[in-house]
């Protein structure tokens, strides 16, 4: 188990008041699994994620990301954490536009301060694996949609992250770039990684380990 969420509660408190998003929530994730996390619009979903990733804690409960607890981290720890053992891919892919796709994978391994031969060697390790080495040169606005995600899958996987979250990966990709996304995700959760991934889209059942579904802030197995 590389991710565990223990009766977790996360509570909003916003000029409306109180507003429970996610209540009692269960959820493990594990190496060489897609997890896939379906339900309506407001269900919780993007708040369920946000937790997975220790970008917010939950207002109660335990989250327990390879092995650690988190309760009781500091901010920065949290951020180290995050960097280390956690990639994310975005529905808007979320790259920086005068940056290079090559520019924009290495550039978490500058955050981490690795040297320039391994920044270079891993850059071209995941540019090769999302099968984008010929188009390392181009900036985000000279790729198509599907281009553009399988290169911010390649910024996630650069760190070798034990974890991958996905929020709408395919949202924004026509038919075509959703098989090739998709089966870019299989493929590194059965390289050992685990994966979840946020959708409203039913085509992608068939890309899941697992489902599990949130309704009011209420997660069930399917
Ligand atoms: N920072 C916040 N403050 C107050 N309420 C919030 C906050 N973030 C989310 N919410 C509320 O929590 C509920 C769950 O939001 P969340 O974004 O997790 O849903 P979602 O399932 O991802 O929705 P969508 O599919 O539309 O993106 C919603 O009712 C939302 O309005």
């Amino acid at each position: 188990m590389i991710a565990r969420l223990m009766n977790a509660n996360k509570v909003y408190d916003s000029p409306a008041g109180k507003f429970t998003a996610l209540q009692t929530c269960q959820v493990d994730m594990h190496a060489g699994e897609l997890l896939l996390i379906i339900g309506p619009s407001g269900s919780g979903k993007t708040t369920l994620l946000s937790l997975l990733g220790c970008l917010i804690n939950p207002t109660e409960g335990i989250l327990e990301i390879d092995g650690r607890q988190t309760n009781h981290l500091s901010a920065k720890e949290m951020a180290k954490l995050r960097l280390n053992t956690i990639g994310f891919v975005f529905q808007q892919f979320n790259l920086l536009a005068a940056l290079s796709a090559e520019g924009n994978i290495s550039f978490p391994l500058q955050m981490q301060g690795l040297g320039k031969a391994e920044i270079k060697a891993r850059t071209r390790d995941a540019l090769d694996k999302v099968n984008m080495l010929e188009h390392r040169k181009k900036l985000p606005k000279q790729l198509s949609g599907g281009q553009q995600q399988r290169i911010a899958i390649a910024r996630a996987l650069v760190t070798d992250p034990k974890i991958i979250l996905c929020d709408e990966p395919t949202a924004s990709l026509d038919k075509e770039s959703v098989y090739l996304v998709m089966e870019e995700l299989r493929f590194l959760a059965r390289s050992g990684k685990a994966l979840a991934v946020v959708t409203h889209d039913p085509r992608l059942a068939k890309y899941a380990d697992r489902t599990i579904e949130i309704n009011n802030g209420k997660v069930t197995q399917l």
